[in-house]
């Protein structure tokens, strides 16, 4: 069933609420991410970012509704995100998924090239992994990381591939992360789990590098 108007604005005022929460945090550098919410499942439609945005402002021409095809529903001036196909990739293959956020942030970029040359990045032990809805002992989770093709097409059917209903979320090497969830709360509450451990692991390593560099240096 097509959403209603209120269905719309509650997806805009939703977003707008994840937005600015993601702007304090500098999360949406030189114009950079795009956010997405499900508003109705058959036919797909959401409401998502417009393409080019400073995504640290309110305007009242930041969401347009895109159709399963990331086409617009309505007659507008506004382009979808360039990066839309990858949100209605997300919501075709995850029937549950209902919101679906992106964001380049320094300790994403920066995990998926220390981890250069493999598609995926492992870790184990930590408590944010709740975070992600994952609650066993010493869980240990894995989220893959793609290369960043710069045909989205590609990029989308790359996604597309290692995706996994165990891991809300995948790398695109050296660009950025996209995390999703039931909606906008578990979305949000994966990306920051997410974004937790990257800090953690990548400053980990390099305390790690330095204790060792330290023990080793003589006097
Ligand atoms: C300057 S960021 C390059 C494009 C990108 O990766 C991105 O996330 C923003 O693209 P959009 O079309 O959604 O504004
Ligand atoms: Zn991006």
């Amino acid at each position: 069933m097509t959403a209603t108007l209120e269905q719309r604005l509650d997806a805009f005022r939703r977003l707008d609420d994840v937005k600015m929460t993601f702007a304090r945090r500098d999360w949406f550098p030189g114009t950079s991410g795009n956010l997405s919410i499900k508003i109705a499942d058959d036919p797909l439609q959401f409401a998502v970012t417009a393409s080019g945005k400073d995504k640290t402002k309110l305007s009242p021409e930041d969401y347009l509704i895109v159709d399963k095809d990331s086409r617009p529903v309505d007659a507008t001036t506004l382009k979808p995100s360039a990066e839309t196909l990858i949100h209605a990739v997300v919501y075709k293959k995850f029937a549950q998924a209902g919101a679906c956020f992106h964001v380049h942030t320094v300790w994403n970029n920066l995990i998926s090239e220390l981890y250069f040359g493999q598609r995926a990045f492992s870790i184990q032990g930590q408590e944010l992994i709740k975070g992600l809805g994952i609650w066993e002992e010493n869980a240990r989770i894995t989220i893959p990381i793609v290369e960043n093709f710069a045909d989205i097409p590609t990029l989308a059917v790359a996604i597309e591939k290692v995706i996994t209903p165990e891991v809300p979320g995948v790398l695109i090497r050296n660009h950025g992360i996209y995390a999703w969830g039931g909606n906008d709360f578990e979305a949000k509450r994966h990306l920051e789990a997410f974004e937790f451990l990257f800090e953690y692991h990548a400053r980990w390593l390099q305390l790690r590098h330095a204790t060792v560099s330290t023990s080793t240096t003589t006097i």
